[in-house]
């Protein structure tokens, strides 16, 4: 029995030990050990007070019982009022590798910001009612000022199809039966998010849920792209992932659009502009927190460069040089290049094959580097071309990869990344609302970590599943495992700086600064934690 026993214990720390969380496993302090018996402690405790499977889910449709990881849609107002995410959302996270940032903001504070501004206006294409108000979208535009109207109201019998009403006065005068002001904003808010009725109800497949997903990009995007918002719009993603501890961001920026909207309405803004204004607020939001002694708060910001795999090669190579043009005169914002949209039904990397190849030629010549940063493999799919396009990013020297959903199926692959030091950016939530998986224990992320492979956890497109800030991704990923400890968030905290784009000395600097943070956070866990979870043992292997 007892050789058994041994021969036991053996096997599982032999399987362990290749996961990358263990050297951080091994290191943990005295006082660490004991914020990671509280945490296990609480994760245990609210496994059944709250997630109890007997307990019935509140939402219909969805799941029809409470667990662990379940649906996020339906878990959200539950997760929200657990003490484990109270905690976590104390956490320092490190940096946001993998979120698109015309989906980082608040839906209804992009709501807030649009109406106050006077250029936008809005259209229906079809009449509103009642029985209409989840089929129409709102279409936006900011106008030149020549072309702003009076018109009063859209959904007044007069309103002709088609005609802007300036944004103030169709929210004001939104018909009393579709909820007046406070319909019109949800109207807007149900455009710019998806809602548990879809995903798991009447857009239950990653094709369904994937047209409602690009319909509200459709919806926010003259909004975003109008320079007045822009600027406030970029304050507030980085802003608010601040206050959620994240300390540098990497957004993917979409420059599919060639020009952004003026305050004049002219939409003749280019690419380097835009630029311009980005590192004007970054720089304002660094000297501001400066000025409040939080240096350590924030180390900043790069851009991956993306535009639509929907695109010709004619038109890629013109966003190539544009990439290489930007890099040439912003080389400490531009991060990498990507290409994004819906992998499954797009057009797969290998069609894209020789301006890529060309890219990189150019790039020795004129001795830059801009690393690709491809999505793939965001499918269920196996041997698809959403599959496939994991071979092509491999083989183009990919940083890291975008999702990677299918890695763990392809084992040579897995052991390249693991080889070659390519960071998964894995995006739990996401992957659940656009029906990727149906909930965190179906998630491949274990897989991928089990096999010694590294990950960068990610929110993905926040504003659209209201996963806001990174809290959220590492709870779902935290109770939906027994294995995972302290020692495997700190690994993804600390991973992802290592896989970030930041320069050695940055890294460094982030390092120290997480290093503080996280010393205070460990003291916050027993301060707060240690009497009520700190005396039960740890939860057995
Ligand atoms: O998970 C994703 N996979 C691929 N593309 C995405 C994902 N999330 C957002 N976008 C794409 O990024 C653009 C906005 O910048 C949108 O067009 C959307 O299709």
């Amino acid at each position: 029995m007892e050789d058994y026993l041994k021969k036991r214990q053996d096997l599982i720390q032999q399987d362990r030990a290749l996961r990358p969380d263990q050297t951080y496993v091994d290191a943990l302090s005295l006082e660490e050990r004991k914020a990671d018996n509280v945490l296990r402690n609480i994760r245990t405790y609210e496994a059944q007070a709250v997630w109890n499977g007997d307990k019935p889910a509140k939402h219909e449709p969805g799941p029809s019982h409470m667990f662990p990881g379940m649906a996020f849609l339906t878990a959200r107002e539950t997760i929200v009022n657990t003490e484990l995410f109270k905690i976590l959302g104390k956490m320092p996270k490190g940096g946001l590798l993998h979120a698109h940032l015309d989906a980082t903001v608040r839906v209804d504070i992009l709501l807030r910001f649009a109406i106050q501004q006077p250029a936008i206006h809005v259209r229906v294409s079809e009449p509103l009612a009642p029985n209409t108000l989840r089929s129409v979208l709102p279409q936006f535009r900011p106008l030149r000022k020549s072309e702003w109207t009076n018109i009063p109201s859209l959904t007044d019998p007069q309103y002709s199809s088609g005609s802007w009403v300036p944004i103030q006065n169709a929210r004001n005068n939104f018909s009393i039966e579709m909820g007046g002001p406070e319909g019109f904003d949800r109207w807007v808010i149900d455009a710019l998010m998806i809602n548990p009725s879809e995903a798991y109800g009447t857009h239950n497949t990653t094709t369904k849920i994937w047209q409602k997903f690009s319909s509200t990009f459709m919806v926010s995007n003259p909004l975003i792209r109008f320079a007045p918002i822009w600027t406030q719009y970029i304050r507030e993603f980085l802003l608010s992932s601040i206050s959620d501890g994240i300390s540098y961001v990497e957004p993917r920026i979409m420059f599919f659009m060639k020009n952004m909207f003026g305050e004049d309405g002219e939409e003749n803004i280019p690419h380097r502009v835009w630029f311009q204004m980005y590192e004007r607020v970054l720089n304002e939001v660094k000297e501001e927190l400066k000025a409040q002694g939080r240096e350590d708060d924030f180390l900043g910001s790069r851009i991956i460069y993306s535009t639509m795999r929907s695109i010709s090669c004619e038109e890629l190579e013109w966003h190539l040089s544009d990439c290489l043009a930007l890099k040439q005169e912003f080389p400490h914002l531009v991060a990498g290049f990507d290409l994004v949209g819906h992998e499954d039904s797009l057009r797969p990397l290998i069609d894209y094959i020789e301006p890529l190849l060309k890219f990189v030629e150019r790039q020795k010549e004129l001795g830059v580097h801009i690393p690709f940063i491809f999505h793939a493999g965001e499918t269920t799919g196996d041997g698809t071309a959403a599959d496939v396009n994991l071979y092509d990013a491999i083989l183009l020297g990919t940083k890291r990869i975008g999702h990677g959903f299918s890695l763990y199926k392809h084992p040579k692959l897995m052991e390249i990344c693991r080889e070659k030091d390519i960071c998964i950016e894995m995006c739990p939530i996401s992957n659940e609302i656009l029906r990727l998986t149906g909930s965190m224990p179906m998630h491949p992320l274990p897989a991928v970590i089990n096999h010694g492979v590294h990950v960068a956890l990610c929110s993905d497109d926040p504003s659209v599943f209201g996963n806001m800030g990174l809290s959220f991704d590492f709870f779902q990923v935290f109770v939906a495992s027994e294995v995972n400890n302290l020692g495997t968030l700190r690994m993804l905290v600390w991973d992802s700086i290592k896989f970030s784009s930041l320069e050695d000395q940055e890294k460094q600097r982030a390092y120290s600064a997480l290093d503080r943070s996280w010393t205070k956070f460990i003291k916050y866990i027993l301060d707060k934690y240690g009497g009520s979870f700190g005396d039960k043992r740890p939860v057995s292997q």
